[in-house]
């Protein structure tokens, strides 16, 4: 069973009219983030072009969470488009307008009308490192230093 947290969120005017995120399925774990942008004023996406695009939403996260937003997949399999910083995160003690960085990698343009599904907003835990430095040898492992593709295509 998921957990649910309370989370408050203000609507920007910009974005008035728009349905809040919400999940498409009982037990989707992404709740999909609308394009914010005006009826007049679609935003085209030339191939490789990029922009952030806005939600009309900010919120308050709880302390201790994180909100991801990531990619939906239709929109990379069937446009190539994708988020750029993927996932792009949400930090709890953020209060401006929550904005998706869209990319455009297929080989179309790509045009974003006001209520378009553009990504999804996931919320997670965090956990904080306490990060201090040590002048001994790091425990031994075997991995070591290998990495980049050390255990082979
Ligand atoms: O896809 C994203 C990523 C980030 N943000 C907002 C919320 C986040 O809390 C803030 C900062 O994001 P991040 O730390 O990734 O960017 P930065 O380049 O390190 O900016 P800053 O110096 O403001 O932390 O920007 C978004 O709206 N959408
Ligand atoms: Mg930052």
């Amino acid at each position: 069973m998921s957990e649910t947290i309370e989370i408050a969120l203000r609507h920007l005017p910009h974005a008035e009219g728009l349905p809040l995120p919400r999940y498409e399925t009982e037990e989707a774990a992404g709740a999909d983030l609308r394009a914010a942008v005006a009826d007049d004023a679609a935003i085209e996406l030339a191939p490789g072009a990029r922009a952030l695009i806005p939600t009309g939403l900010s919120m308050a996260l709880p302390n201790g969470y994180e909100a991801q937003v990531r990619p939906r997949s239709g929109l990379a399999a069937k446009f190539g488009v994708t988020c750029l910083n993927a996932p792009g995160t949400i930090d709890s003690d953020y209060r401006g307008e929550i904005k998706v960085l869209l990319i455009n990698h297929g080989d179309a343009p790509f045009t974003v009308q006001r209520g378009e599904r553009i990504a999804q907003l996931v919320i997670a835990p965090v956990t904080r490192g306490a990060f201090h430095l040590v002048d001994s040898d790091l425990p031994d492992s075997a991995r070591g230093t290998g990495g980049f593709g050390s255990t082979g295509r």
